[in-house]
């Protein structure tokens, strides 16, 4: 019988395969079929396999991705939850804008966590939460406090995340205060599909108690946007399209009757995301 499972990991013609009904995992071999066809499995793939005895099975088929991450490779991915500080470290407003049209670039829906926020006091967070509520969910944490920290387990329960933000702001911190010991819950199967190999670079997702998985990897590592089309840019930050232009394609630099210049001068688009958008739109040009 075909049964429905998670790839939670791959390696050498291997996959364990997290059963969807009962949460018990298999080490799964590959068709013949796949390797003809030059088809792999990647961490995240919703596929059918068949058991076959103890916690052996084989991969029959493999569902079609809803999306797809390039690093760390991960398909059907529900969310990407940017980690970000504006104290220890002081990450630039214009780092997170980054990460947020990465985001936007690969369609996958993203939240922000707003991390360390025992280093702030309210100005500063509302002043944050004045810029970047009304179009992403915004949670505000501490993971030192555990301050946010129930209302994290809600985000990330049932879904498939990874994380993203830079090194420092507290990734490894939140996850083991929604989930401790996270890390170390790779289990026996997973060891043993490691035995004598290099595991440094294969990723996984790690299934929290609570219910939900996350990639072991924080994706877009390189902060690269060379891949992000420059006419595409201006679709990429939500909040323009509330506002009209006498172009319609216009790109908001240098035309006549831009409304987005107007509403950043009315204080209706906040200047440090126009900011962001100008110095991109700039960087992909020179890049073509
Ligand atoms: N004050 C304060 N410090 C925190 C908080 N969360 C984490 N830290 C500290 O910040 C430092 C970095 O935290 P990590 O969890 O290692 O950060 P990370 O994002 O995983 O970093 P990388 O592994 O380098 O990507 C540690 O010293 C933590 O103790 C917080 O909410 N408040
Ligand atoms: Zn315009």
């Amino acid at each position: 019988m075909r049964k429905k499972g998670l790839v939670l990991k791959f390696m050498s013609n291997m996959a364990l395969v997290e059963d969807i009904e009962t949460g018990k995992v298999f080490i799964c071999k590959l068709r013949g079929k796949f390797k003809e066809q030059g088809i792999r499995p990647i961490v995240g793939d919703f596929v059918e396999y068949r058991h076959i005895v103890g916690n052996e099975g084989i991969v029959e088929n493999i569902l079609n991705r809803k999306n797809e991450l390039k690093r760390p490779r991960v398909a059907n991915i529900d969310q990407v939850v940017i980690v970000t500080s504006l104290k220890r470290p002081e990450v630039p407003l214009k780092i997170l804008d980054r990460y947020l049209v990465l985001v936007e670039n690969v369609k996958i829906p993203a939240v922000i966590v707003l991390n360390k926020c025992d280093l702030l006091s309210r100005e500063e967070i509302d002043v944050f939460l004045s810029i970047y509520s009304k179009m992403y969910p915004v949670f505000l944490v501490s993971a030192k406090n555990r301050m946010g920290i129930d209302k994290l387990v809600e985000v990330f329960k049932d879904k498939v995340s990874t994380m993203a933000g830079m090194s420092g702001v507290g990734k490894s911190s939140i996850l083991n205060a929604i989930n401790p010991g996270l890390s170390l819950k790779v289990g026996e199967i997973s060891k043993k599909l490691d035995r004598g190999k290099h595991t440094t670079t294969v990723i996984e997702l790690l299934k929290f108690d609570f219910g939900g998985w996350i990639a072991d990897t924080p994706g877009f590592a390189s902060l690269d946007i060379s891949e992000v089309e420059s006419e595409e840019l201006k679709n990429y930050f939500p909040e323009f399209s509330n506002f009209l232009c006498l172009y319609p394609d216009c790109n908001h630099i240098h035309e006549p009757e831009c409304g987005i210049k107007r509403a950043v001068e009315d204080g209706l688009i906040a200047k440090s995301r126009y900011e962001s958008y100008f110095e991109m739109f700039h960087e992909l040009l020179e890049g073509n």
